[in-house]
């Protein structure tokens, strides 16, 4: 039986992992994607094109099927490959500090895959910076190393120089890389596959066994309605030791719809829609930081200053 390609996607929090997913799932050329990912909430699928849902598999009209890992990547690919028959391609969404070529390698053990190639997601604002900061630095620089194909995304945020600095920039730490500029990773779907071929991968090396950076995690969870000002007012005054914020939230303005918030860096996107046709019934708003990310005690009491009014 032929090899399913497996392509991963990887890139540092917030730099477009889950906007490309989605342009894969939307725009998917006739190939069906199983695509694995940490977390379904990011995924934006058009109700109207899925066929069946059930705990940890959305079916879509275009063939294409979303998998949440949950616990484990291994397992959630064994049950993906149950259903090689009717996938063309299996796509893997690494998380923001995971070092996506060591999830390629699982395509040499798993003989039903083979290896397509690793993209990486590189956010043209802040990638420099990132592959700087003493905390996250290691782990970003890992992820470039391991590229088969980087995409520069967030390119309408720069100017025209600073785009073609961070590009010289990326070609010169990793001789040879392929650098693709991007907005909202918006790149002709075949360039992203049969990398694999064209390019030896990266050879794992020492630093490639390193452990992730330790990652602050902060969350917090409501019933209740909650005030839009109030909460864009915490978010601004959190320091940069904070690095991205996500939420599902039921705005006390919206409280019909599904509110999708997105803070990476400095730059808050706050979204109403009701892409699966109901509200949020609750608001999960999770804080990602490094270690000198304040603490517990002090963002629960930031975040007790926005107002909740309680459902009846
Ligand atoms: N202006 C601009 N915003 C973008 C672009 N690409 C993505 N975004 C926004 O950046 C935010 C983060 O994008 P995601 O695709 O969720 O990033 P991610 O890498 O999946 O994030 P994590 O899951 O936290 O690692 C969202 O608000 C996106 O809409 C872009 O090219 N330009």
């Amino acid at each position: 039986m032929a090899r399913l390609p497996f392509t991963v996607i990887g890139g540092f929090l917030g730099a477009g992992k889950t906007t490309l997913l989605n342009r894969l799932l939307r725009g998917s050329a006739g190939r069906r994607f199983a695509v694995l990912v940490n977390d379904f909430g990011a995924v934006d699928i058009d109700s109207r094109l899925v066929t069946a849902h059930g705990g940890d598999t959305i079916s879509l009209a275009n063939g294409c099927i979303c998998c949440s890992i949950g616990d484990s990547l291994v397992l959630a690919l064994v049950r993906v490959l149950e259903k090689a028959d009717r996938i063309d391609h299996v796509v893997v969404e690494a998380s923001g500090v995971a070092d996506p070529a060591r999830i390629a390698e699982l395509a040499l053990i798993e003989p039903m895959l083979e290896r397509d190639g690793v993209l990486v997601l590189a956010d043209a604002t802040s990638v420099q910076a990132r592959a700087a900061d003493r905390h996250v630095g290691d782990t970003v620089q890992r992820q470039l190393d391991g590229a088969d194909l980087l995409i520069l995304n967030k390119a309408d945020l720069v100017d025209a120089a600073q785009l073609a600095q961070t590009t010289a920039w990326l070609q010169a730490r990793q001789a040879g890389a392929r650098v693709v500029p991007a907005v909202h990773a918006e790149v002709a779907i075949e360039a992203l596959f049969g990398l694999a071929s064209n390019g030896a991968p990266a050879a794992p090396t020492a630093a490639a066994s390193a452990a992730t950076p330790p990652v602050r995690r902060w969350s917090l969870s409501t019933r209740g309605l909650i005030d839009r000002a109030a909460l864009l007012a915490a978010l601004a005054a959190l320091p940069a030791s904070v690095l991205r914020a996500k939420g599902i939230l039921r705005l006390a303005d919206a409280p019909l719809q599904r509110s999708v918030l997105h803070m990476v860096g400095r730059r808050i996107d706050m979204r109403s829609d009701t892409p699966w046709g109901i509200a949020a019934l609750r608001s999960d708003l999770v804080l990602l930081g490094t270690p000198d990310m304040p603490a517990d005690a002090e963002l629960d009491r930031l975040f007790a200053t926005v107002p909740v009014t309680p459902v009846a």
